[in-house]
């Protein structure tokens, strides 16, 4: 992975703009939770790495690594060479199904009597790489082609036998919960537009999304979630009123810093992850009502609109939103991509499409899948 001082094999990377986060080896692993919490919890001084599933009824891929790696910087990883060569293979729901399946949400969050003011519905990929693809390397490209540096890579064998020698790797630009000390920060994205490769056009989509009424109240539910989540567990608790712009190389979004004070010292980074997902970023509202529909629509995410981060022993961590991600299985060869997006009353189902194709660009661009 181009980490050559590694000791054991590699189970865990977090590349973010100003430091990254490598794990190597299994000292232990845990597919609850729970477990894991109380791991931390028992001060054996090792941290906690991995990924959360989109439903923490389902098992988590979580691991007491053996090397815990914390630097400066972006990560650099072995710039891969030559091209990867990946086609989809299927569909899974084809595009003219996915808009019928918003257009039937539109429909059910347009009557009051539901009790459902959002939810977010996705799509997802196969694809198949002619020669294997090391998640080290996928990540690496990921990275590359992100102009802050995101990637994440984590091993999924911890959550069982379906998911030996998987891997989730993605570039995600949402964090769900960072802690530093008593400090607490989050930046949940919702709202989004793609870019264009024309400044002009670009610019003004830009400032169409900052102004539009329909994705201000996709992006609010979001931040009361948080703040409403948060607010028990903070002394401080800073929420702005207005969402400002956030870009990646393929989406306009709005965004939202918050910024709180803890105040139960003991309380750990993954702790937070828990008691903050799903947000309404990639589930909805109410949560549970949301949940119940996209499993019944969609049927399990696995880890996709999960978390990925890590934890160490102080109880400092951080944790990202698993989206821009694929699920790379264990031959090098077999992947699966999702992209979703948030619908509200006044959604228009062939932009929700057209929405969901420039978020997959993150992925495919890295595999070299022309679109
Ligand atoms: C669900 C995804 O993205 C989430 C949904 C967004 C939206 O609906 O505007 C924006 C950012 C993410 O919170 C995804 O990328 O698959």
């Amino acid at each position: 992975m181009g980490d050559d001082e590694l000791r054991h094999d590699p189970v865990f990377l977090l590349s973010r703009p100003d430091e990254h986060v490598i794990a190597a080896g299994a000292h232990r692993r845990f597919d609850h939770l729970g477990d894991a919490r109380t791991h931390l919890r028992s001060g054996d001084g090792s941290a906690i790495v991995g990924a959360l599933p989109f439903d923490l009824r389902r098992p988590c891929a979580l691991t007491a690594p053996v090397e815990f790696h914390r630097r400066t910087g972006r990560w650099r990883g072995r710039q891969p060479t030559g091209a990867v060569a990946a086609r989809v293979t299927e569909a899974h729901p084809e595009p003219a199904q996915h808009v019928r399946r918003v257009a039937h949400a539109v429909a059910t969050l347009a009557d009051p009597s539901n009790g459902m003011d959002k939810v977010v519905l996705a799509r997802r990929l196969s694809l198949e790489s002619s020669d294997p693809l090391s998640p080290w390397e996928f990540a690496a490209r990921l990275s590359a082609r992100d102009h802050a540096g995101n990637a994440f890579a984590a091993d999924l064998s911890p959550a069982g036998p379906d998911f030996d020698g998987h891997h989730l790797i993605g570039s995600s630009p949402e964090v769900l919960v960072r802690k530093d000390g008593d400090v607490v920060t989050c930046h949940p994205l919702a709202g989004s537009t793609p870019r264009n490769a024309d400044p002009a056009v670009d610019t003004a989509n830009g400032h169409r999304l900052r102004r539009s009424a329909k994705d201000r109240r996709e992006h609010g539910y979001v931040v009361d979630a948080l703040a409403s989540a948060l607010a028990p567990l903070c002394r401080e608790l800073d929420v702005p009123a207005e969402p400002t712009l956030t870009t990646t190389p393929t989406m306009w979004h709005l965004g939202t810093p918050i910024r709180g004070l803890i105040t139960d010292p003991d309380i750990t980074a993954l702790d937070l992850a828990a008691a903050v997902h799903p947000t309404p970023a990639i589930c909805g509202t109410p949560t549970p009502r949301a949940r119940d529909h996209i499993l019944a629509v969609e049927g399990d995410r696995g880890f996709y609109a999960g978390a990925v981060g890590w934890c160490d022993s102080t109880g400092d961590g951080e944790w990202m939103v698993s989206i821009r991600c694929a699920d790379l299985g264990p031959d090098g060869r077999q992947l699966v991509t999702w992209a979703g997006g948030g619908i509200v009353a006044d959604s228009v189902p062939a932009d929700e499409l057209a929405e969901t194709s420039a978020k997959f660009r993150t992925v495919l661009s890295a595999l070299d899948v022309a679109g």
